[in-house]
């Protein structure tokens, strides 16, 4: 049976760096086909090997990037090592007049500028570790960062952690201790 959850508006998932958003999503997406989309975002970085321009990003030139910014074309933008990202209204509106549910995976400054625009009208979802310990252990399992990057997602995951603690941030903070139970939980939250 297809299942549509009862409130259409995009979600927006965040939290701290191998938090386990990404495992959440994809469980997401694996239990309901075709009713989740995930945006495309926009960016500056020279596309690697294999990636396709409209698909794994826009890639645009710093000058095209400026100029979508300025004319309030993107909802979400960020500079990280040296290229701008950003995600268009454009990339959501295709994935609602497709019928889907939009799922962002955003970082807290992303979160912070759709939250400015109150047009940008989205249920945001923040996952939060069962401790900082935790956090920095999944990190160093995951084995996809070095020391200095896993230095850098710490300290930018505490800023998170205070934001998530500030009252009336999110709609629903879930603890991702047993993945069985977070997913649970985001799954209520979603279709409930
Ligand atoms: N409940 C859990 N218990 C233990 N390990 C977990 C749990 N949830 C996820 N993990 C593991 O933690 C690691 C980080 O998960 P994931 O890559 O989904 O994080 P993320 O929040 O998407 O990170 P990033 O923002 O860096 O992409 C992975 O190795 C994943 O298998």
């Amino acid at each position: 049976m297809v299942s549509t959850p009862p409130d259409l508006r995009p979600i927006v998932i965040s939290g701290p760096s191998g938090v386990g958003k990404g495992t959440l999503i994809q469980r997401l997406f694996d239990a309901h086909p075709n009713i989740f989309g995930l945006t495309t975002s926009h960016t500056t970085r020279k596309p690697r090997p294999g990636e396709i321009d409209g698909f794994t990003y826009f890639f645009v030139s710093p000058a095209e990037f400026s100029s979508l910014r300025s004319q309030g074309a993107l909802v979400e933008h960020a500079y990280f090592s040296g290229n701008y990202y950003g995600t268009s209204k454009q990339t959501i509106d295709d994935q609602v007049r497709k019928g889907l549910v939009v799922v962002l995976d955003i970082e807290i400054h992303g979160v912070k500028q759709m939250k400015e625009n109150p047009s940008n009208d989205a249920r945001y979802i923040f996952i939060k570790p069962p401790s900082f310990e935790a956090l920095e252990m999944r990190l160093r399992n995951r084995g996809t960062e070095n020391e200095e990057d896993i230095q850098k997602r710490l300290a930018q995951a505490k800023a998170e952690l205070e934001y998530a603690d500030s009252q009336g941030n999110h709609d629903k903070i879930i603890v991702n201790d047993s993945i069985e139970k977070a997913y649970e939980e985001l799954h209520e939250f979603i279709f409930g």
